[in-house]
């Protein structure tokens, strides 16, 4: 049975992954060092497990390790546990999907979380399952939220203090974003924090009493509809005691509909995960008309200043092109640089006040008659980064961000809200800025926001990232490569060919004396639906689903 000291400790331990994140600050980071710059170039397949060839699409997931299981979710809301040992099937969980399901962004799922027998993951009809770890069937199944009106989710749980903590997904319907903590064991809510000020809650099993008067950010009746979803799940630091989640844009898209910051739309919200409640809160795009959405993780770490001073703080690349860093225990900004190379909204951001320097004449228009007038910009929706989880190295203090360098034509249209339909009122086309690459791994120094090296795709990356103590750091392609590179130089040391595109988060841990990393393989995700003249670029990539797995043979 996996405990609460387990969850706590995922990040040291190296015989199990039982996190989203491995550790729930979200490091990506494994002490293992066996596998290192000089061994990678042993590693080999150990075996592939495939999802079956009718339902593919992106496999986004990160897989989970405990017991000798491995448990990995797929496309189309569907969980396979594997023998670590033989790569032989244990069981395979299929949810059923009813008709009229509405993700946005592909049929995704990003993991589950473990907890005492069960594997819990969330469903693209928006709920919540507990299978038993052993025989997969299910234990509690609990309704999330309702599908016809646009919620669904597709990102994993996290277990704190024996709390499942859940966001949801929908922000292109009008969905309203919340975040909810139940029971693990039994499924039940504990409380729930609504995302859009002015949204009424039930924390500590009270209303909160903050509905109408407090929707001081949003002018008029918006907030009601108001997006700001929280469809990446979380991070927590047991540091702080605080649970770390985005809110993703404000609902819909066209900005000049909602006038005010619309809190807390495009934010990191800082939970009391006892009683759900704000312990602060930092806007990266108040008043965002450009999806930036904002959702993308937020990772404590220790920010080793010049003068031997150590900072609680958390790191956060966002899509709209700017790395920050916050101290974790207040909110203040440290630090916002560009990680991409070409920002239109925005000059910067103000160290003092903590908000962007727009660049007013680049917000698409307003929807004056049709259509508004159309503006290039830069990063485009899908971001400088997107849902891809980076990692941080306390070793090499560096992070390492899966970044994109696209930019879109953008403009606004006329919208009005309808209980199911997509809720943008905006339309784009997304264009590569370069020839040779759209993808590039970047290393960033947390202290300066200066990029340490960059590994160029041709492709945009889309796949979560993982390095461990023995310097390595591992992402794959849509091209169907899992790499690795020196996590101090950059140099690609090892690459292998899975057969399909990597938008998977690689994990490793230690079995037997002998070092495994797993992935899964897979294309997919929101680029071939939205990319536009990317999406026509890379529209040669085959679709796939399994998970493969390799390790470190202990005679190389
Ligand atoms: O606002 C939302 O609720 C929401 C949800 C999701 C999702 O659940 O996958 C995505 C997005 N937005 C989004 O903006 C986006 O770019 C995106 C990319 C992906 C993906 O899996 O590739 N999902 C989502
Ligand atoms: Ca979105």
């Amino acid at each position: 049975a996996v405990t609460d000291q387990d969850i706590t400790d995922d990040a040291k331990t190296t015989h199990d992954v039982v996190s989203y994140g491995m550790g729930l600050q979200g490091q990506r980071f494994s002490p293992l060092e066996t596998l290192n710059t000089e061994t990678v170039k042993n590693l080999v397949p150990a075996y592939v497990l495939s999802f079956g060839d009718e339902k593919q699409r992106g496999q986004e997931a990160q897989p989970l390790v405990s017991n000798g299981k491995i448990f990995v979710t797929a496309s189309y809301s569907r969980v396979f546990a594997v023998d670590a040992k033989t790569g032989e099937e244990l069981w395979q969980y299929d949810h059923r999907l009813p008709d009229g399901i509405l993700p946005c962004c592909d049929v995704v799922n990003r993991g589950g979380a473990l907890y005492d027998n069960l594997f819990i993951f969330s469903t693209l009809d928006a709920q919540l399952v507990a299978l038993d770890q052993d025989t997969g069937k299910v234990v509690w199944k609990e309704k999330l939220d309702d599908y016809k009106a646009g919620y669904s989710n597709t990102a994993a749980p996290i277990v704190v203090k024996g709390k499942v903590i859940t966001g949801v997904s929908g922000g292109e319907f009008g969905v309203v974003g919340r975040v909810d903590a139940r029971d693990a064991k039994t499924g039940k809510l504990v409380w729930s924090r609504p995302t859009v000020e002015g949204h009424m809650g039930t924390l500590d099993g009270k209303d909160n009493g903050i509905t109408g008067e407090t929707n001081k950010s949003w002018e008029g009746d918006l907030w009601k509809t108001g997006g700001a979803a929280t469809w990446l799940g979380g991070t927590y630091d047991a540091d702080t005691d605080t649970l770390f989640f985005g809110a993703g844009n404000p609902a819909p898209w066209n900005s000049h509909l909602r006038p005010g910051d619309n809190l807390y739309s495009s934010s990191i919200l800082a939970i009391n995960p006892d009683d759900g409640k704000i312990k602060w809160h930092y806007q990266w795009t108040p008043h965002d008309g450009w999806d930036f959405d904002g959702v993308n993780e937020f990772v404590s770490f220790d920010l080793k200043k010049e003068d031997g001073t150590v900072i609680k703080a958390g790191g956060h690349a966002d899509r709209n092109g700017f790395f920050y860093v916050l101290n974790r225990e207040n909110g203040e900004l440290i630090n916002a640089t560009p990680f991409v190379n070409q920002i239109t909204w925005a000059k910067g951001i103000d160290l003092k006040t903590g908000r962007p320097e727009y660049i007013d004449a680049n917000r698409p228009g307003a929807p004056e008659g049709e259509k508004g007038k159309s503006v290039f910009a830069a990063p485009s929706f899908l971001g400088g980064k997107n849902w891809m989880p980076m990692a941080y190295n306390p070793g090499t203090d560096l992070f390492y961000v899966p970044a994109n360098e696209w930019g879109m034509d953008i403009w606004n249209e006329p919208v009005t809200y309808k209980k199911g339909a997509a809720y943008l009122g905006a339309g784009f086309t997304i264009k590569p800025l370069n020839e040779d690459y759209i993808g590039a791994l970047r290393a960033i120094d947390p202290k300066t926001g200066k990029i340490a090296w960059e590994a160029k795709n041709n492709a945009p990356l889309w796949g979560g990232v993982l390095t461990t103590a023995g310097n390595l750091v591992f992402t794959g392609t849509p091209e169907g490569y899992l790499k690795a590179f020196d996590a101090k130089s950059g140099q690609e040391l090892w690459k292998f060919q899975t057969g399909s595109g990597v938008v998977g988060c690689p994990i490793t841990w230690e079995q037997d004396g002998e070092q495994f990393v797993a992935v899964p393989s897979g294309w997919g995700g929101a680029v071939p639906l939205w990319g536009g003249d990317v999406a026509e670029r890379v529209k040669h990539l085959n679709q796939g689903g399994s998970l493969w797995v390799f390790k470190l043979p202990k005679s190389a």
